[in-house]
Parts: C-alpha cells; structure tokens; sequence
C-alpha cells in the first residue's frame, strides 16, 4: 500500500514571518490525521497550503502519486471538487446560501457529471436523511437552518461525491456546545463508514480524541510533536504539548 497523500519539508513566510516550514508526513488511505496547536501556530497556513488554496514557498506534495503543485489550475479545481473536499468552519463559505438545500447537494452531483433528475434528486435526499436533516426541508434555503443544520450540510455537500480525501477546517467551530458534541458524533460516524481520509485542523483536543488516528503538534510554525492520538494526548512528550494537553493553552 502507498501512501495516498505526501508532504515534503513544506513551507510558506510571510515576509519574513513563518507560516509554516519543516512540514513533512505522509497520509494513509483511512487515516485520520489532526494537526492541533494554539492559534498562530501556522495551522491555517499549513491547511491552505495543503489544500492548494495557497502556493508553499518550498516543498512537495504528492496526492496519489500525482504532484499537485505543479498541476495547472483547472487541473487542481477539477481535483479539489471531485477527489477531494473541504469543510470551512463557517457554513457559509462552504455553501450556496442562495441555493436549496438539495440544489447544495445536487449540484455536486451535477459537477462531477450526474445528468438525471430523479436520481439527483432521491442521491441529495438519501444524504440529508445521513446528516440528520428532515426530507421536507429539501427544498429549503440554508439561510433558514440554523448554524448545525448549515454545518452538516456542507458536510453532505462535500461528501456526496465520494472524495478520497477531506479537509476539515475547525469543523465545529462557532457552535454551541451540546451542537457539537452531536455533530462530531456524526461526523464520526461518517468519517468511520466511508473509510475516509481525512486532515483535520482544530484547536479543540476533543475534536482530535474522537476523529484522528495521528495528531501532529504544532507550535511557531513548526511540527513539535507527532504520534498516534492516544499516545499524544494521554503521554505527551513535548513540553508544549504537555502545556496543550493540561489545558493551559486551550482556548
Ligand atoms: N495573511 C497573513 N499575513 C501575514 N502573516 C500571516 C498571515 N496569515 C497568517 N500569518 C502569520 O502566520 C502565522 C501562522 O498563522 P496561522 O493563521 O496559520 O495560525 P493558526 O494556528 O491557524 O491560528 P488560528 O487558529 O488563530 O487561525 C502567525 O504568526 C500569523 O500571524
């Protein structure tokens, strides 16, 4: 088995300020991956980096064997909406706040290349039905949802069309609490059912505890400490994990 994604020695500055640099993993099919650190710890930039929403300054990264930084643009867009996927923190940005919530789903459906109403239509309706979301509010709007509904519905979005790969940014961020402890437990499930791979991105240790495999630490910038999940959190070695873990740092 090959790794399905690789990063080598990633790095981005601003100006002269680090991002990120020194990044290096691989990610296996299945996996869960959490990169968790304090805010400004370079995890957004790693993520943007990642995801191609942003060019690196140097390094590497190989999905499937293919090099996505020297893909062109429409190769890597053509990538980002049908082998992978991306979960914003805010709804909003991961949906079309105009557009039903079945049109949300569908349209996925449509970009990579499904044509008939019907099974459009029932394909959007089986996933509302696995993010919890009521049949009969299919033919409404996102703005009418409240923030949890919003948020699993850009997860049904992103899902829909069977990505290999999921990026997830702070997925339940912005919530009320007892809304996320519901959708991680979803979001668990799904991740677990799917088999899928996954790099999540959060500040919040309970995220990573149920969704990721692997965590990496970062701290400045930099990887500070990487491990199974488990072994991270219940025996950190790293001073600043130590710190992360005893909830100092938490936010
Ligand atoms: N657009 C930018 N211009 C200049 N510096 C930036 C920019 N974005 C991030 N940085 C800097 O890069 C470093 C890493 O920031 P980044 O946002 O990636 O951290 P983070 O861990 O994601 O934090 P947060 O959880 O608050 O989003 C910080 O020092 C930050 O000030």
């Amino acid at each position: 088995m090959n790794p399905l994604f690789t990063v080598r020695d990633l790095e981005k500055r601003y100006g002269t300020r680090i991002g990120c640099t020194d990044v290096s993993f691989d990610l296996w099919p299945g996996e869960v991956m959490g990169i968790v650190g304090e805010s400004g710890s370079g995890k957004s930039t790693l993520l943007s980096c990642l995801a191609g929403h942003m060019p690196p300054d140097r390094g590497e990264v190989h999905f499937d064997g293919r090099d996505v930084l020297a893909m062109s643009e429409p190769e890597r867009r053509f990538l980002a909406r049908t082998e992978w996927a991306f979960v914003h923190q805010n709804p909003r940005d991961g949906l079309r706040m105009a557009v039903s919530a079945g049109g949300n789903v569908g349209e996925r459906l449509m970009a990579v290349g499904a044509r008939h109403y019907g099974d459009i239509r029932e394909t959007a309706t089986d996933w509302l039905g696995r993010v919890e979301i009521a049949a009969d509010r299919i033919d409404d709007r996102p703005s009418a949802f409240s923030g949890g509904m919003q948020q699993r519905l850009q997860i049904a979005r992103n899902l829909v069309t069977g990505p290999r790969l999921v990026f997830m940014d702070e997925p339940t961020g912005g919530l009320d609490v007892s809304v996320q402890a519901r959708l991680l437990d979803l979001l668990r499930g799904l991740v677990r059912r799917l088999g899928l791979s996954a790099i999540i991105v959060t500040h919040d240790l309970a995220v990573v505890r149920l969704l990721a495999d692997r965590l990496m630490v970062m701290k400045g910038g930099r990887v500070v400490e990487t491990g199974l999940t488990d072994q991270v959190l219940d025996d950190p070695q790293h001073p600043y994990t130590q710190l992360l873990v005893s909830s100092v740092l938490q936010v």
